[in-house]
C-alpha cells in the first residue's frame, strides 16, 4: 500500500479520490459517478472512423487504438470512468483458441470445447500473451489523468458458454448439458476459465487498472441452485485472486434478479444490476457492506429526453437510500443509440445529484 492507500502504488491520488472510486467503497461522493457498459464503440462516428478496415480482435492487439477508443467517450461524454476498450474473448485469443468476432453475430469459435481432450487447449495465460494489454493500460493511466480506467475480463460461466456452444446461443443447451451431465468436466472446464480470468484481470490491475469488472452477462439463464453449485467456485476464485489488490471489484449480469444475493456472495464489492429489479429492492437482495451499480433500461436512450430524465430520476430515486451507486445503463449502450443523449443523461445525473 502506499501513502493514498492505492494498491499498487502507481495510483495519484486524484484518481483514488474520484467520485466514481469513492461511490465503489461506499465513501460520501460529491455526485453520483456515471459511467457505460459500451461507452466506446458503434455509437460513435469517432469510433466507426478509427476501426474502418481494422478487424475487432486486431483492435484490441494493437495499443494505439486501444488507447484512442478508450478515450473517445471520456472525451465526448465526461464520463467518470474509463473502460478498457478489449473483449472478453481476448485472452481466450491469446491463448491459442481459433476464435473471431463475427461483426452482427458475436464471438465464434472454430472448434467448441466439449470433451475433457479439449480442455488441454485451455493453458494458463502469461502476461507475455497479453503485453499489448500491458502497454495500453500504461499509456491510458499517462493520459487518462485522474480518470480511472477500469479493467474487465469474461466470467468463467459467460466464456464457456461461447466456448461450449461455439457461439452466441440464446439457450445454452450444450454448455448446460455439460453441465447436468458431466459435472466434473464442468467444474474443471470452469476452474481452467477462472484460472485465466484472474491472471488477465491481474495484467490489468498491476499495469494501472483502478477496478475490475467481471462480466457474466449470461449468468441469468441459471436458476439460483445451479448458479450457487456450478458457477459461483468459479467466480469467487477470481475474485479471491485478486483481491489483494485493494481495487474495487463489481459484478455484472443481465437477467440476474434471482441471483443478486449469490452475485454478491461471490466476493464483489460492487454487484451489478440490470433494469428488471429496482435498486431499493436489489440492495435488499444483495444485502448490506456493497455497492449498486445500474440501472436504466439502455432502450429508454431512444425515447425523447423529457422520458429520459424522468426514468433517470426514478433510478436516483430508488438509489437514494444506498451507501454506494455508480449511475450505468443495464446493459451496454446499443449501436444506434444517439451519442447526444449519453452526453445529456452524464449531465443531468451529475446536476441532479449534486450533493
Ligand atoms: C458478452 C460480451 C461480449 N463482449 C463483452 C461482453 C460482456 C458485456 C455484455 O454483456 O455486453 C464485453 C465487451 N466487449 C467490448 C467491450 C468494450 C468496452 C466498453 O466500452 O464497454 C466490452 C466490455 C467491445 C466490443 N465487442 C464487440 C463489439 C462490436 C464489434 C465492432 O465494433 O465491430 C465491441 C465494440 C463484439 C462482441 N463481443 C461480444 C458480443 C456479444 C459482441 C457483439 C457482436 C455484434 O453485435 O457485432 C461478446
Amino acid at each position: 500500500m502506499s501513502a493514498n492507500g492505492s494498491p499498487t502504488g502507481k495510483q495519484p491520488t486524484a484518481t483514488y479520490d474520484s467520485p466514481f472510486l469513492k461511490a465503489c467503497r461506499r465513501e460520501p461522493v460529491p455526485h453520483t459517478p456515471v459511467w457505460f457498459m459500451r461507452q466506446a464503440g458503434r455509437s460513435l462516428p469517432e469510433y466507426r472512423k478509427v476501426r474502418e478496415g481494422v478487424g475487432m480482435l486486431d483492435s484490441c492487439m494493437r495499443p494505439d487504438l486501444v488507447t484512442e477508443i478508450t478515450l473517445q467517450p471520456v472525451r465526448r461524454h465526461g464520463v467518470d470512468a474509463a473502460i478498457y476498450f478489449s473483449d472478453i474473448v481476448v485472452p481466450l485469443k491469446a491463448i491459442g483458441i481459433d476464435l473471431d468476432i463475427k461483426p452482427g453475430v458475436g464471438p465464434v469459435v472454430e472448434q467448441p470445447v466439449r470433451t475433457r481432450a479439449d480442455l488441454a487447449r485451455l493453458r494458463d495465460l502469461t502476461p507475455e500473451d497479453v503485453s499489448y494489454v500491458t502497454e495500453a493500460v500504461g499509456m491510458l493511466t499517462a493520459e487518462l489523468g485522474p480518470a480511472p480506467l477500469i479493467g474487465f475480463a469474461g466470467a468463467p460461466f459467460t466464456l464457456a458458454s461461447y466456448l461450449v456452444e461455439g457461439g452466441p446461443s440464446r439457450t445454452y443447451e450444450n454448455a448446460k448439458a455439460m453441465m447436468y451431465g458431466d459435472p466434473e468436466l464442468w467444474a474443471d472446464l470452469l476452474d481452467r476459465l477462472a484460472d485465466i480470468t484472474a491472471a488477465f484481470l491481474k495484467v490489468q490491475i498491476e499495469a494501472g487498472a483502478s477496478a475490475v469488472q467481471l462480466f457474466d452477462s449470461w449468468a441469468g439463464a441459471l436458476a439460483p441452485a445451479d448458479y450457487r453449485r456450478s458457477v459461483l467456485p468459479a467466480s469467487a476464485k477470481v475474485f479471491r485472486a485478486v483481491e489483494e489488490y485493494g481495487v474495487p471489484r463489481i459484478h455484472f449480469g443481465v437477467g440476474t434478479g434471482e441471483l443478486l444475493g449469490l452475485m454478491g456472495e461471490a466476493g464483489a464489492d460492487v454487484v451489478g444490476v440490470d433494469w428488471r429489479v429496482p435498486l431499493d429492492e436489489a440492495a435488499r437482495r444483495v444485502g448490506p457492506g456493497k455497492a449498486l451499480q445500474g440501472n436504466l433500461d439502455p432502450t429508454v436512450l431512444f425515447a425523447p429526453t423529457e422520458a429520459v430524465e424522468a426514468k433517470t430520476r426514478e433510478v436516483l430515486q430508488a438509489a437514494a437510500g444506498l451507501e454506494g451507486h455508480v449511475f450505468n445503463l443495464g446493459h451496454g449502450v446499443m449501436p444506434s443509440t444517439d451519442p447526444d443523449a449519453l452526453t445529456r443523461l452524464v449531465e443531468y445525473v451529475h446536476e441532479h445529484s449534486a450533493r
